[in-house]
């Protein structure tokens, strides 16, 4: 029997989920391989490497970010068999075991012929969309022939599920400052800081990464307004700064950003980590090590909101975009969710969207996807 015959009809043509993620390192002896893996061939500072190894090594060489994976894929495994729908859910990463190409390799040996990818990266731009496409289209060429055909499922962002999550991770962290500093908290959200020109040529007509931001913290203030009956100030600020000095990246940064607020006498801070999907690295050590130090040093009250992890509206929000796209993919025309500006991403990326900056590579899911190896 081929996968194909137990699919469901709900979910056909796809045979099964494959959760596309960045990887970390599992214990010290991994931190170095791993950094290597990441940083191949994109000219950063061996300063910054050896400040980032430290991160790690701080917490045992172990990046959280497996096991919050490991979590999600049991989360969605729950969530689908509950529905009553029968798909596998498989794992791979771009730069640590699961690798991609070995996780391909055995999808095809369980019978897997077409899979939806759902990438751990809710926004535009080259590092967290078109850099994982092009790994995809490498772990396609080093299979070869056989190999099961990916399709990414949208970004994220905008599906009301991401945002409930982090409604909620906001007022979880606002009961946690004191009372009388909650009501003039200020909402910071962070993400990734990126280099200035990758922001500017991210998404199909630039600028995605920075307007895709704006409009989550917007609409998660919203919703935390509608919640809270108050109407917190907010900002969007950048952490886990890369490359050389002279390279300019989106600022302020979030410690510069603290000393500020703390200068202008606001009393507590809700850091909410609105650019990353689960707590890893950068939630753990730019945040929850060095930013929260910072807040305490300034006498500023503050809390971290949790990330959507695996938040049953974040685990549903994955669900519902496989079920979208299948439905897609069979020709009938879907309703599609989406909050706030800039409207539902694209199912298939343009050509020019979220350009390599070292130059062009072949990637998987976009409208220039090369050809798939035949035997
Ligand atoms: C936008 C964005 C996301 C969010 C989208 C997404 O989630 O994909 C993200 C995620 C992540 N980044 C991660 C780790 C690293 N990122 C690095 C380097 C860089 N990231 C960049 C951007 C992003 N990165 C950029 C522009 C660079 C410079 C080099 C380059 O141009 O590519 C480096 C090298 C050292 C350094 O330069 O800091 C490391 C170790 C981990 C794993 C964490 C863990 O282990 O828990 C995760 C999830
Ligand atoms: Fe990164």
């Amino acid at each position: 029997m081929s996968s194909s015959d137990s699919v469901d009809s709900r979910l056909a043509p796809y045979e099964a989920l494959l959760v596309v993620s960045f990887g970390g390192p599992e214990g010290q002896e991994d931190v170095i391989p791993f950094l290597e893996n990441v940083t191949r061939g994109k000219g950063i500072p061996t300063e910054r490497l050896e400040e980032v190894g430290e991160h790690y090594r701080a917490f045992g060489g172990k990046s959280p970010i497996n096991d919050q994976n490991r979590s999600l894929v049991a989360g969605l495994e729950h969530r689908l068999s509950e529905m009553g729908l029968s798909i596998p859910v498989y794992w791979g990463n771009r730069n640590w075991d699961p690798y991609l190409s070995d996780e391909l390799r055995r999808m095809a040996a369980d019978g897997i012929t077409r899979a939806a990818a759902f990438v751990t990266s809710a926004y535009s731009s080259y590092s967290g969309c078109r850099q994982y496409r092009e790994d995809l289209a490498e772990a396609v060429v080093a299979m070869g022939p056989g190999v099961p055909r990916i399709d990414r499922l949208r970004h994220c962002f905008d599906q009301p599920g991401f945002i409930a999550a982090n409604v909620d991770g906001v007022v979880g962290a606002l009961g946690e400052i004191p009372a009388e500093s909650a009501e003039r908290a200020r909402l910071v959200y962070v993400t990734h800081s990126i280099p200035v020109s990758m922001a500017q040529t991210s998404g199909p007509a630039g600028g995605a990464y920075v307007a895709q931001h704006e409009a989550v913290a917007r609409t998660v203030t919203e919703q935390v307004a509608a919640r809270t009956g108050v109407e917190y100030q907010y900002d969007l600020v950048y952490c886990s700064r890369s490359g050389p000095p002279d390279m300019p990246w989106l600022e302020p940064d979030i410690n510069d950003h603290l000393e500020a607020l703390a200068a202008a006498g606001v009393p507590g801070v809700v850091m909410a980590p609105i650019g990353f999907l689960s707590d890893h690295m950068e939630v753990a050590y730019d945040l929850d090590t060095e930013a929260l130090d910072t807040a305490a040093r300034l006498g500023l009250s503050a809390a971290r909101a949790a990330t959507a992890g695996t938040h049953p509206d974040f685990v549903d929000t994955v669900v519902d975009l496989l079920l979208e796209r299948a439905a897609v993919e069979r020709g009938e025309s879907v309703t599609r969710s989406s909050i706030g500006p800039p409207g539902p991403s694209h199912d298939v990326c343009p050509a020019a969207c979220c350009p390599n900056p070292r130059g062009p590579k072949p990637a998987l899911c976009g409208t220039d996807e090369p050809p798939y190896p035949r035997s």
